[in-house]
């Protein structure tokens, strides 16, 4: 695996020659942030050696890198979810390859539903803990030495200084972010409401379909990660209208402004 690694990293780095720093991973209906990047180099996934592909609305299947807020980024216009048939293993490929392109800090996305009922659609909220409800892992099979340790820790998912200085800076702002537990679950199908009951008797705050596997390997191979969740819609069950995706994507546009300037603070405060 460190092979196709190295290879994915040598493409890109056959396209660009600004090393990126930060890595940003856009969740569904967030991809805009990347358009804010400056002098854009655009790849498509499928031109990248052993990158998989995107396959849902939302994820345009882009890599983007340039220079955001004074910073070099890359940016992931699109993520894989184990929904979609992937291996495991190949939703964190792209956290492996901007390890090996050099990032240091990685700022995650993702459209969630709020289970906790103090939350509304259009709140913004980082992701401080994590419970995975899929009991699957993406670091199974044989471990990437030359990226981190067979067992790595998980006692401090995210970078609490940096989610610290970002707060700061948004509250300046008066731009509110609250904090909340993610619960990852395999989807494509929306939780049902007795399911949603159990996350919330297990003080989930947020549930979602992405996100985990990516924190699990940036703790893995040492990169710096904060995670922030575009509330788009309450959980299954807390209010009576059936969930969509199109409403997700609604509410992801909706709050665009709001939300692209998390980013950029998170990205300046790195
Ligand atoms: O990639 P994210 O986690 O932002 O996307 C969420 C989870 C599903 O992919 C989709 C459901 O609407 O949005
Ligand atoms: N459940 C799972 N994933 C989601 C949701 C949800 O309610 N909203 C956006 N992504």
């Amino acid at each position: 695996m460190y092979k196709k690694i190295q290879e994915a990293a040598e493409y890109i780095k056959s396209k660009s020659d600004i090393k990126p720093v930060i890595g940003l991973i856009l969740g569904s209906g967030l991809g805009y942030i990347a358009d804010e990047i400056e002098d854009p180099i655009i790849i498509d996934y499928k031109d990248i050696p052993h990158f998989p592909q995107s396959t849902v609305k939302g994820h345009a299947g882009k890599m983007v890198i340039g220079m955001l807020e004074g910073k070099p980024v890359i940016t992931l216009k699109g993520r894989f979810h184990a929904y979609e048939g992937h291996e495991l293993s190949k939703l964190v490929f792209p956290i492996y390859v901007f390890k090996e392109l050099g990032v240091e800090g990685l700022v995650l996305t993702n459209a969630a539903g709020g289970v906790n009922r103090t939350y509304n659609p259009g709140d913004i909220v980082a992701n401080t803990s994590f419970i995975n409800f899929t009991f699957k892992n993406p670091l199974i099979g044989p471990n990437i030495d030359e990226m981190g340790p067979r067992f790595p820790s998980m006692a401090t998912p995210i970078d609490r200084k940096w989610l610290d200085k970002i707060e700061k800076s948004a509250e300046e702002k008066k731009i509110k972010i609250q904090e909340g537990t993610y619960c990852w679950m395999l989807g494509p199908s929306y939780e049902s409401p007795a399911e949603i009951k159990m996350l919330e008797k297990l003080e989930g705050d947020l549930v979602g379909m992405s996100t985990m596997p990516e924190i699990i390997a940036a703790n893995h191979c040492g990169i710096k990660a904060v995670a922030f969740s575009a509330v788009t819609n309450m959980a299954a069950g807390i209010l009576p209208q059936p969930l969509n995706h199109k409403e997700v994507m609604e509410v992801a546009e909706r709050i665009k402004h709001k939300f692209a300037k998390v980013v950029k603070i998170a990205i300046k405060t790195f």
